[in-house]
């Protein structure tokens, strides 16, 4: 009999790399003091028993780390393991347990790069799992939820965070000491309630199958860096960030993407010098940058980054210089993705 069900069960694999759902602190009251990346996944696995009713689990320890440090390289061994999990036949759907500071970028990279239908769930978690009321146990049953359902495929890289069903690409971590961190200027594509999805809407955007990027074919990613904009900013750090060898650089532009008179002369500069100059915004909840609003993007040859933050402006950017140089190209990714 057991073996019956396991068999009608779906196969998940965990890929564990770190941050605050792998975290412990000193006490059950501390929620916000803790170290990250201090757990193990077969610890993780074994603090969920309810995981087993779910699908047939299984884990691996891809790194730990708090999802601050991740780098590239990071990414591309979190891709690559991922696409080979994702072409084996003896699994159905894969979690990836993640710090959530850069959840958002990982989870926007993997939907731009895998080229798979079954259900790909980053997971993390706001509090750590010694700590009163900790959330990592339920996302992370939630997420195993998720990538066991047949309705999960197709739909992209997913975010279970909260209980909510959010898309890779659009949620973003929007406050730091509340477990409901993640949301998108959209809404969520749906819920999950007691192990079951609800789904209410799709993600538009082009992703995984209907993506033209693939992690087999991506060696590495070139360096595209990020400048904040604010009230009195020089053109230092556009500067310092091009002479290290930034092959884009992403303005994270105030309001629509504005940028300001001091700054304008030098990223006309850098374009000439063959820089692509990327305009998004930081508003809080979401920016939205058009072209040819607030600057002549048309004149000075830049890229706008319509509703991506400049973090995963970034994360396109890289990926799509992996491609092309042409800015006309970029822009078209940048509406596309
Ligand atoms: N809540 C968290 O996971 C934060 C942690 N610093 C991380 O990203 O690894």
């Amino acid at each position: 009999k057991e073996a019956e069900t396991q068999q009608k069960l779906a196969n998940v694999v965990i890929l564990a790399t770190g941050g605050t759902i792998a975290g412990a602190g000193a006490s059950a009251a501390n929620s916000a003091t803790y170290q990250a990346a201090k757990v193990g996944i077969e610890q993780l696995i074994a603090g969920v028993p309810e995981l087993s009713q779910l699908a047939n689990v299984r884990g691996e320890q891809v790194m730990q780390i708090a999802s601050e440090s991740i780098t590239n390289e990071n990414l591309l061994q979190l891709g690559r393991r991922v696409a080979e999990l994702a072409d084996s036949k003896d699994v159905d759907g894969i979690v990836i347990t993640h710090g959530t500071d850069t959840l958002e970028e990982t989870a926007y990279f993997l939907n731009l790069v895998e080229k798979t239908e079954k259900p790909i769930i980053v997971v993390g978690s706001m509090r750590p799992g010694t700590a009163m009321s900790a959330d990592g146990m339920l996302n992370l049953y939630n997420a195993v939820a998720v990538a066991s359902s047949k309705d999960a495929r197709g739909k992209g890289v997913l975010v279970t965070m909260n209980d909510e069903i959010q898309s890779g690409r659009d949620v973003s971590k929007m406050i730091n000491i509340k477990t409901e961190a993640f949301k998108s200027a959209w809404g969520p594509l749906g819920m999950v309630v007691e192990g079951k999805s609800y789904w209410y809407r799709l993600p538009a955007k082009r992703h995984t199958m209907d993506s033209e990027f693939d992690i087999k074919t991506i060696k590495s990613l070139p360096d595209v860096e990020i400048a904040y904009s604010y009230g009195n900013v020089s053109d230092t750090a556009y500067k310092a960030l091009a002479q290290s060898g930034a092959k884009a650089i992403i303005h994270a532009g105030t309001g629509n993407g504005s940028v300001s008179s001091r700054v304008v002369p030098a990223l006309q500069a850098l374009r000439k010098d063959g820089v692509q100059i990327i305009r998004s915004s930081h508003v809080n909840a979401g920016g939205f940058v058009l072209r040819n609003a607030e600057q002549p993007d048309d004149k000075y040859d830049w890229v706008v980054a319509n509703d991506l933050n400049p973090q995963k402006a970034r994360v396109l950017a890289m990926v799509a210089l992996t491609k092309t140089n042409d800015s006309k190209e970029l822009q078209r990714m940048f509406w596309e993705y």
